[in-house]
């Protein structure tokens, strides 16, 4: 390793630190069969001298129904926190996670929009150019249910081929199962929507580092790879670097008492 990644990934908490390829919930049934980073992604990593691997930063956007539990998911991952109180999400919230995968330093833009309809013209702003979405929904509420494919299709249109993810929250509230019933149903949408499906629970707590990492592992590897393959060796200046079309310092004042600064649109 680099004495310049070195040094980049000893800033990185032990536990945000990658360095074995995270499991599928449900390995039997994920549209991600990999068990493994590609070859060439480890290649990259261990051979490359010049470090700039390690610029690669990504876009993750989070979507779904309201109060299903977007916030409480990023919170959970994020901070270790869990806020039984609910508070609105006002257009979209804004969170940065460091991380050391395969000893290469990578940063993921984590965007949490707004649920609610009045707040769509916002937060779809917020879409574009995303390299993994999430869609929510609350495994308590059949309804959010439905809502599932729609969401996935709107906050994929303006991304090409992002990693996707369909997460059911509040697995804490409901019987064994009932999460199995809920479980089998969606994981039918997941593979005809081209995602992986998961269960979490943001308020034990369960589930949700496991999924994070392995969202984070699939979509650095995904990220990594397509710029080997677009650029066809990796020791290019430019390789791992997003480039910021367009900078935007929007500020949007949160009910959850925080000022947001929403940037950066890639
Ligand atoms: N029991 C339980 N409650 C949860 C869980 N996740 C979220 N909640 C609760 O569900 C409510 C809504 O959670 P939020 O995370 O604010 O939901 P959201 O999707 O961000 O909502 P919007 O910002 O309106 O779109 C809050 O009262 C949370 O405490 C969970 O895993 N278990």
């Amino acid at each position: 390793m680099s004495a310049t990644r070195k040094i980049m990934a000893q800033n990185v908490p032990s536990n945000r630190v990658i360095s074995t390829f995270p499991e599928a919930y449900d390995p039997l049934t994920t549209i991600y069969k990999k068990s493994n980073f590609h070859p060439k992604v480890k290649a990259a990593c261990s051979e490359n001298r010049t470090g700039t691997v390690g610029l690669k930063i990504c876009k993750a956007v989070l979507v779904g129904d309201v109060a299903v539990g977007k916030t409480s998911l990023v919170n959970r991952f994020c901070h270790d926190v869990f806020d039984r109180d609910y508070k609105a999400t006002i257009g979209v919230d804004f969170e940065v996670e460091k991380f050391s995968i395969l000893s290469t330093p990578f940063t993921l833009q984590i965007w949490d929009t707004a649920g609610q309809e009045r707040f769509k013209s916002i937060a779809s702003s917020y879409y574009r150019g995303a390299h993994v979405v999430i869609v929510v929904f609350d495994i308590s509420d059949e309804s959010s249910i439905s809502s599932i494919s729609r969401w996935m299709t709107d906050a994929t249109a303006s991304s090409d081929h992002p990693v996707k993810f369909i997460v059911g929250t509040k697995k804490d509230l409901v019987s064994k199962a009932a999460c199995q019933a809920v479980e089998e149903r969606v994981k039918e949408i997941a593979l005809s929507l081209g995602a992986e499906y998961w269960s979490v629970s943001s308020k034990t707590g369960e589930n949700v580092q496991k999924f994070s990492f392995r969202c984070v592992s699939l979509t650095f590897d995904a990220a990594v790879l397509r710029e080997i393959e677009s650029n066809g060796q990796v020791s290019q200046k430019q390789i791992g670097t997003i480039k910021m079309e367009r900078e935007r310092t929007d500020m949007y004042e949160t009910r959850k008492g925080k000022m947001k600064v929403t940037c950066c649109k890639t």
